[in-house]
């Protein structure tokens, strides 16, 4: 991980890596990985998850790196943290991320930068980014500086993106995401029905929460927008590379989580035992 925080750095200072994609990558779709199963006591691995906003990257995002001992890194969390600090980029940020627009590639190139350093110095290895790469100037640069192991692509109907989104709260305290919002969406043109029980938080949380302020339907509706436009692009890039792993979300956590890590060739149990080892 040292080379691409280093290379990331030189990245954004000079900003003119450039990969021109083959030809014959260009027009050769490969079919869906099969990820190796992961060794546990190996796990460095170098994940990146992909999906429009609300789908969940965040929550199962959080919980693999649990299971798989890598940091989760999300460039949506970074970039509020700054947005909330009295930094010089504070309002710069605070009104892109109101008008559910992107921030720019070497703003964004920077922050994760300075979160790759510093998980650096504090002896982590691997990752799941989240939010990132959304551009396909951003995967070109992460494919100049490391190899991504696989790319996992959310997938949910929009309406049910719009409810997700507009029932996210977050504890103001401890940082966790919850759903307040009850998902019953009956299947159309021969998709199955979707059911998503509220995720509530705790007692210790309940009073805490806020809802982000990019959150409201009209904004949402706009990063939709972007993310057809910006990020869809993106998951073709992985998918010419046969590392785009398509997931589509069946119902809640409980019912969805594990068949994701089937998906994954993750044994939750086996993952926690060595955990605890
Ligand atoms: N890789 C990125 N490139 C540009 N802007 C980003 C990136 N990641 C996050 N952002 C900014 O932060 C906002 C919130 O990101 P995120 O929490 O990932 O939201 P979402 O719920 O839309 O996936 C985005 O709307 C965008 O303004």
């Amino acid at each position: 991980m040292a080379a691409m925080t280093r290379l990331f750095r030189s990245s954004s200072a000079v900003f003119s890596i450039r990969r021109s994609l083959s030809s014959a990558a260009a027009t050769e779709f490969k079919p869906q990985p099969s990820p190796p199963r992961v060794d546990p006591k190996a796990r460095n691995v170098q994940w990146v998850f992909l999906g429009c906003p609300g789908v969940g990257k965040g929550t199962y995002a959080s919980r693999l790196s649990v299971l798989l001992g890598v940091p989760h890194i999300a460039t949506g969390d970074l970039v509020r943290e700054e947005l909330n600090s009295s930094g010089p980029m504070s309002k710069q940020l605070e009104e892109i991320v109101n008008q559910g627009k992107l921030v720019s590639d070497e703003i964004i190139i920077n922050l994760l930068s300075k979160r790759l350093e510093s998980g650096e110095s504090k002896g982590e290895s691997g990752f799941i980014l989240d939010g990132f790469p959304r551009t396909v100037r951003q995967a070109e640069i992460l494919n100049d500086v490391t190899d991504i192991d696989l790319v996992v692509n959310l997938k949910l109907p929009e309406r049910v993106l719009i409810d997700k989104c507009l029932g996210r709260r977050i504890c103001s305290q401890c940082g966790k995401n919850f759903n307040v919002a009850t998902i019953d969406v009956k299947g159309e043109n021969g998709n199955p029905d979707i059911y998503m029980d509220p995720l509530l938080p705790p007692p210790h949380c309940a009073s805490k929460l806020i809802t982000r302020s990019d959150d409201t339907e009209s904004i949402v509706k706009q990063r939709l927008a972007v993310y057809t436009e910006k990020s869809q692009p993106v998951e073709d890039f992985y998918r010419r590379q046969g590392k785009l792993l398509e997931f589509v979300i069946p119902g809640g956590i409980p019912e969805s989580l594990p068949k994701l890590l089937e998906a994954l060739n993750l044994d939750e149990n086996e993952e926690k035992e060595s955990a605890t080892v």
